[in-house]
């Protein structure tokens, strides 16, 4: 029997399996529905659970008798979690005895018994991996690696593993979709790994904490991370899994009786064995994720914690009072990780991340602190110091030259954190401010000239921002493809998407006002529909490592040189192709120069779009059709909320309205005999209705009709000034716009010439009147 529960609150689901089985089992009474063995549960797409039903995470929990008494106080439900006898009495204690939950929406556990079969299946590393050979990784990892076919460790990788699995600390710099989070995490795992117990009967420590600026940044690397602990199971127990979970259709055909039974059994004594504790957990704890289930990792105990600072430390600082169990795990910590390290100061986090590096401090750094600024509330005396051994790893794609620089020669003042403006906003100063174990720190600058990556083109388009959204529209329609397009508003998306919708276009939103699961259903259907947009604010500029975006679009300038290149690092991943295009406005061109000039670069560096202007008119007829619709659309929005809240609050009022209000329409007014400004409301929303009504059709019928290049003649295809019927043979033909050749969005580009004096003047004056506009 099933019993669901849907908790409102978090967007999580679960259900309790309870018990039919006849194996003798022993009980273990919970009194709350937490207690319980959560865990979670995988959600394939054909079972209709694949992330589109808005749910952030399915948890399920089997062997549960759930039990109802009357008792004086009333009903009183429990539960009771049967546990084979055979099973292994830790199991059922506490948390550890959680069937490979580790708590995260994507944790899969890796446990001991498939920790067997995977060493005991034979693997030649040495034959399949010779890449991998020289950094002596654990078997598990590098068995993942060859599953995920990362056949040879991306230069990041390979130039920071032999210092990061030696105990040294390392400051990584390379360019976006380089490979980092492995770069810091295969040595983090490989460490785990190696020092795994697998009866372990104590509590596990957080022995690395990750700290990520954004919520999906923070997901996505304990995904990538549970990934490479997981990756070798698949890989390696096929067989294993089709003897545990008979295919029931295939079973219906089986002729021999005896042998399905048979099957059945081996099967269920499969699936009766008990699950053991991970050998390593991996968890994230971010923003948006209900209380409660933070404290259930916690409480269960963690080895990776991946965070977001502003999280961690809500829970570090729980009403004002210092959870010391969490501050002194992370006071011994093995691992510390920076991940985004500049990006975390941007996005407001300093004074938490602050907070939180004070706890990683070594006695002798702490004694440097004036007292009162040592104050970190409700702290044991007795706290463990910030271990000796710990190592810290600091990556990202843009870290200023300087900076490196001062964390290789330690130009730390004595006593940086007495500094009497307490709260620093440089990255600069919070490095400065890392207690780093090792002397010298290995920095690793691999970062490409400006930035930029090999395997990018970029290109720009000038032209106003009024026209900004037709030019937009040209290139998506142009262009087919995964299109991530950076605003600097949420108004901005928000004034865009319905344009985008009208249009026919695939488009969802990314930004911070979204609830955290539908961002991450947003992602997921951007990630999962071909010929989609993803209208974001710069929440997505750092770290998102969605496959396959083939072009990154900045709609507005971004704020600084950075923001250009972790937006344009979205594109070119792991060295595939990637293009950017800059919307460039007369008022913006200024910015960008200067922006470029920090990279070391000119706007004349990066070359303009070719545009067929004949087509741009006619997208122009659409886009301003469906800006009316949209226009019309929230006047009619904007005058029923109006009437609404009219109505709630003289309902609430218990005032009775005037009957004008909701009066039905009369007969003469329909007749137009009535002053306009007089019309009762609803015949004014009617009227509107209809106008929205045959502006849709209008638009309809311009969609439909195709857009036809200049000098095409649809009706001669071997005429006209531009034949197509070369192109309709070959295939290569746009589907969506007759006349052009199917091509990819780089090939469309305008190599610089030089502009003469006259039209640099005209431009200047341009820009100028820009500004002033
Ligand atoms: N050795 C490897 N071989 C092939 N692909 C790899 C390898 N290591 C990582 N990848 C893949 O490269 C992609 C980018 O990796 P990752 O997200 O770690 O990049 P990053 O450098 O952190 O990027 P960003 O700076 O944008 O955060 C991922 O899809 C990852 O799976």
């Amino acid at each position: 029997m099933l019993i669901p529960e849907r908790h409102q609150t978090t967007g999580l689901k679960r259900k309790i399996n309870t018990s039919t089985s006849t194996r003798k089992k022993s009980k273990v009474q919970h009194h709350s529905l937490e207690s319980l063995p959560w865990k979670s549960v995988s959600r394939p797409a054909e079972t209709g659970l694949g992330g589109d039903d808005g749910i952030l995470d399915l948890e399920e929990v089997d062997d549960v008798e759930v039990v109802y008494e009357q008792t004086d106080a009333g009903r009183v439900v429990t539960f009771n979690v049967l546990t084979a006898q055979s099973q292994d009495s830790e199991q059922v204690k506490g948390p550890e005895t959680s069937p490979t939950d580790v708590d995260s929406p994507d944790a899969v556990a890796a446990d001991v018994e498939d920790q067997d079969t995977l060493l005991i299946e034979p693997f030649d590393s040495q034959t399949l991996l010779p890449d991998w050979n020289s950094y002596s990784l654990h078997p598990r990892l590098l068995r993942s690696l060859h599953a995920k076919q990362y056949l040879s460790p991306t230069p990041i990788q390979s130039k920071a593993l032999p210092f990061a699995m030696t105990n040294r600390d390392v400051v990584g710099v390379a360019e976006t979709g380089s490979g980092k989070t492995l770069a810091y995490g295969l040595p983090i795992l490989h460490y785990l790994l190696s020092q795994a117990q697998p009866s372990r009967k104590t509590k596990r420590r957080i022995r690395a904490l990750i700290l990520a600026p954004t919520r999906e940044l923070a997901l996505q690397v304990s995904s990538h991370l549970n990934m490479c602990l997981h990756a070798a199971e698949a890989a390696v127990k096929p067989e294993a899994k089709d003897t545990a979970i008979p295919d029931r259709t295939k079973s219906k055909k089986h002729k021999d009786k005896g042998k399905e039974t048979e099957n059945r059994e081996q099967a269920e004594s499969t699936l009766a064995t008990p699950k053991r504790p991970p050998l390593v957990s991996i968890a994230a704890i971010v923003g948006g994720m209900s209380t409660q289930k933070q404290h259930r990792i916690l409480d269960r105990g963690v080895d990776v914690l991946v965070a977001t600072p502003g999280r961690l430390w809500d829970i570090l600082e729980d009403v004002g009072v210092m959870d010391d169990d969490l501050a002194k795990q992370i006071k011994s910590l093995k691992f510390l990780v920076l991940d985004e390290a500049d990006r975390m100061i941007e996005a407001g986090h300093f004074a938490e991340l602050e907070h939180i590096l004070r706890l990683t401090l070594r006695r002798s750094r702490e004694d440097e602190i004036e007292p009162e600024f040592n104050d970190m509330g409700d702290v044991e005396e007795d706290l463990v110091e910030g271990k000796d051994d710990m190592q810290t790893f600091v990556f990202s794609a843009t870290l200023s030259k300087d900076l490196q620089r001062n964390v290789k020669k330690r130009t730390r003042p004595k006593g940086a954190w007495n500094n009497k403006n307490k709260t620093s906003s440089t990255l600069d100063d919070l490095l400065l401010r890392l207690d780093f174990r090792d002397p010298e720190p290995e920095v690793i600058d691999i970062s490409p000239e400006g930035g930029i990556v090999s395997s990018l083109k970029e290109s720009r388009i000038e032209c106003l921002s009024a026209e900004k959204d037709v030019y937009l529209y040209y290139f998506l329609l142009r262009y087919p493809g995964r299109s991530l397009v950076f605003l600097a508003s949420i108004d901005g998306i928000r004034r865009l998407m319905p344009l985008a919708e009208l249009l026919g276009l695939k488009a969802f939103p990314l930004h911070s006002q979204l609830e955290q699961r539908q961002r991450l259903k947003n992602l997921d259907r951007f990630k999962s529909t071909p010929n989609s947009v993803l209208l974001a604010t710069d929440i997505a500029a750092r770290g998102l490592d969605i496959p396959a975006v083939d072009h990154v679009i900045h709609y507005q300038i971004p704020r600084t040189a950075d923001a250009y290149v972790h937006r344009n690092g979205r594109t070119a991943r792991a060295m595939r192709r990637g293009f950017s295009m800059l919307m460039c406005a007369p008022d913006e061109r200024r910015v960008v120069r200067a922006l470029l000039g920090s990279l070391g670069r000119q706007d004349t560096d990066i070359p303009e779009m070719s545009i067929e202007l004949s087509l741009l008119d006619k997208l122009k007829a659409r886009v301003q059709l469906a800006r009316k619709i949209d226009s019309a659309q929230h006047k009619i929005k904007k005058d029923n909320h109006e009437r609404n809240w009219v109505k709630e609050a003289a309902e609430a009022m218990e005032i009775e309205l005037d009957s004008d209000f909701m009066r039905p329409v009369p007969l003469r007014s329909i007749a137009g005999s009535e002053d306009e400004q007089d019309r009762p409301t609803k015949h004014k929303a009617k009227k509107q209705n209809t106008k929205t009504a045959a502006l849709k059709a209008e638009l309809k019928q311009l969609l439909s009709q195709p857009l036809i290049a200049k000098g095409i003649s649809t009706r001669y295809i071997t005429s006209g000034s531009r034949p197509i019927v070369d192109d309709l043979i070959a295939g290569e033909y746009h589907e969506a716009m007759l006349g052009m050749k199917k091509a990819e969005a780089g090939s469309d580009l305008i190599a610089h010439k030089p502009k003469t004096t006259k039209i640099k003047e005209e431009l200047e004056e341009e820009e100028w009147a820009g500004i002033g506009s």
